[in-house]
């Protein structure tokens, strides 16, 4: 078979739609999640390309945060694949960023996820589920999702998935802040509030409520159940998405939440209008640095363009 002489892969961020934190392993620092996460058409894009040696750039939304080293999760996950497969080689890697970065929204996982897939179909090393799953595992708890799309239970530290059961188009808008949040530290502040409170930690189970609401396609029960264990602490180290989570109230959403370690915040919308009149509120009341809005679920990461043949 020819081989593509460039990939090119599309990944979507993710919004959790509840995020439900259990007790913290000590041995790995990581902890217990159940998770329900949904895609959505916010995509970055990325490129793999054969090359005599590797290499790395960045350009898009929020590109000069990015390192365009080896850390890289796109590089990495080439390596990672290069490692499984016999007839790879290095290559130039392109990321095109729309998801924004230290965001909440999986924008690292979606573009390691992306140079795996890309990887995979530019050596032709069709990698098994099984394989790519444990490969993304490695390189993030939301890799795996990230590859995967769509809607879909975690469980473990978010990497194990079910695709969850789920009807209808759901209209999101997202309140994006220009100062990121470290996803371990809001972790960590998680621990410290819930020592300071002595509170026993449950073992984290998804509600029956939302699985419920998603199977009937009822936006405004999956809007009542929108849950984030993780929101509390993000908001104390950065208070002002407090204000940011009233304006979309007040515009009536259907339900606000953090999305994932923060600090975008996630309005779930009736449709397309009333996510406008959101976006509109949110931009004039100045309470976030840009407005977005986007439909879920997307798809996972796939290819976009195959490339010439040679
Ligand atoms: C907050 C979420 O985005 C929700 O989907 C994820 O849990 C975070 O996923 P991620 O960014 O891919 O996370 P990783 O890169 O694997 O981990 C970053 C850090 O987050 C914390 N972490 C992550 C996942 C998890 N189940 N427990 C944790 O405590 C750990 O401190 C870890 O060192
Ligand atoms: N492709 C990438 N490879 C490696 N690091 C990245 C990449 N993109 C972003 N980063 C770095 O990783 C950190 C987290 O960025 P990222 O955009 O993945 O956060 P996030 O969306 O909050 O993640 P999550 O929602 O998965 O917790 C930032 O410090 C950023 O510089």
């Amino acid at each position: 078979m020819p081989r593509p002489d460039a990939v090119t892969v599309r990944a979507a961020a993710k919004v959790n739609l509840e995020l439900i934190v259990g007790p913290r392993d000590d041995a790995t620092g990581y902890h217990e999640l159940a998770t329900v996460f949904q895609a959505v058409n916010l995509h970055d894009d990325v490129t793999l390309r054969p090359a005599p040696d590797y290499s790395l750039t960045v350009s898009g939304r929020g590109a000069d945060q990015v390192p365009t080293d080896a850390t890289n999760l796109a590089w990495r996950a080439a390596l990672a694949v290069a490692q499984e497969h016999e007839g790879a080689g290095p290559v130039a890697i392109e990321i095109v960023k729309d998801i924004p970065v230290a965001g909440g929204m999986a924008g690292g996982s979606a573009d390691a996820a992306a140079a795996l897939v890309a990887a995979d179909a530019l050596w032709g090393a069709h990698l098994d589920r099984a394989t790519t799953q444990a490969i993304a595992a490695r390189l993030g708890a939301d890799v795996p999702f990230s590859v995967l799309g769509g809607t879909a239970v975690g469980t473990g530290r978010g990497d194990e998935l079910v695709p969850a059961l789920a009807r209808g188009s759901y209209h999101w808008v997202f309140a994006f802040s220009d100062e990121g949040l470290s996803t371990p530290r809001v972790f960590a502040e998680l621990d410290r509030l819930r020592a300071e409170r002595g509170e026993q930690v449950a073992r984290p189970e998804i509600s029956q409520d939302l699985m419920a609401a998603l199977l009937a396609g009822d936006e405004v029960a999956v809007g009542r159940a929108l849950r984030n264990d993780l929101q509390e602490a993000a908001i104390s180290l950065q208070p002002r998405l407090a204000e940011t989570l009233e304006v979309g109230a007040e515009c009536g959403a259907l339900g606000g939440v953090v999305s994932g370690s923060g600090p975008t915040v996630a309005f779930l919308a009736r449709d397309n209008e009333q996510a406008l009149d959101i976006a509109v509120a949110l931009t004039a009341s100045g309470v976030a640095q840009d407005v977005r809005r986007a439909t879920g679920p997307a798809a996972g990461a796939r290819v976009i363009h195959p490339g010439k043949e040679q």
